[in-house]
């Protein structure tokens, strides 16, 4: 039998005000992939990751993740769910008047009764994991590259050794090179450490380079899910004009030259 979905999404409806974002939304992820969720401007793909991770309520619908109700969870059982995921919101997001070892520190402090030394201990190993050099421990937000704030940022979120993580356009803002280097380190942190990634993003070579399955958004919902050979067989004028314009055929020049 089918091992369940990890993540599992019905008949999501969220509203701001009388604005409809999601009008009965399903999705399925499944253990160990990486999905990437993409969609025009403004279709909720960051509302959705929020709704996942129960940062805001939908005005309707069902959410699990390891077969629990985010929605319906008491305060110390969501506790419990949200040490299994780490959540990397757009440009890192780090808490800038905090150092980067602080700032990975942070879920751990939240989280576990740890001594200062284990603590500063497994920073230090997140740090490495993520390819930042040791020194950088040290610096404030404000001090680092933008490709080194999302790595910074990736390091948070890996911090209480998720089961899950999710990206909210990691390469938004990096040129080809540190996104293709974000990219790879994302591959590996999958393998290395068994991770499911949920990946919002509008990168097209992140789609070809990493994602196992896609999941449009359009509409309200999500429009169709499947590899990015099937995504060229929708039958959509948002998905054709995507999958099929000028950056889709660059990115897969560069996809088959590499
Ligand atoms: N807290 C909020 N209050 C009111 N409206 C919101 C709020 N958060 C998001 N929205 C609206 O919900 C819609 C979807 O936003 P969301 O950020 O999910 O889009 P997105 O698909 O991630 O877009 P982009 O690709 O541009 O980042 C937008 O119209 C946005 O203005």
């Amino acid at each position: 039998m089918a091992e369940p979905p990890i993540i599992s999404v019905r008949g999501l409806v969220t509203r701001f005000g009388n604005h409809t974002i999601h009008d009965g939304l399903d999705l399925d992820v499944r253990k160990g992939e990486i999905i990437g969720i993409v969609g025009g401007s403004g279709t909720g793909k960051s509302v959705l990751l929020r709704a996942v991770v129960g940062l805001l309520k939908p005005a309707a619908g069902q959410i699990t993740v390891f077969g629990e109700n985010v929605r319906d969870t008491g305060v110390a059982d969501y506790r419990r769910l949200r040490r299994r995921w780490g959540v990397m919101f757009q440009d890192g997001a780090l808490f800038s008047s905090l150092s980067v070892q602080q700032n990975v520190e942070a879920p751990m402090r939240e989280q576990l009764d740890l001594s200062p030394q284990t603590r500063a201990a497994l920073a230090a190993i997140k740090v490495r994991m993520v390819g930042l050099p040791e020194n950088a421990l040290q610096k404030m937000p404000s001090e680092l590259s933008g490709g080194m704030r999302k790595r910074a940022g990736f390091a948070r979120a890996i911090a209480l050794d998720p089961e899950i993580v999710f990206l909210d356009e990691p390469t938004a803002g990096l040129d080809p090179i540190g996104a293709a280097e974000f990219d790879a380190l994302t591959a590996q942190l999958r393998r290395t450490l068994g991770l499911t990634v949920f990946l919002v993003t509008h990168d097209l070579d992140t789609l070809h380079a990493i994602c196992d399955r896609i999941a449009v958004l359009a509409e309200g919902r999500v429009l169709a899910t499947g590899t990015m050979a099937q995504m060229l067989e929708v039958d959509h004028p948002w998905v054709q004009a995507y999958f099929k314009g000028p950056r889709a055929r660059a990115a897969l020049i560069q996809k088959e030259a590499s």
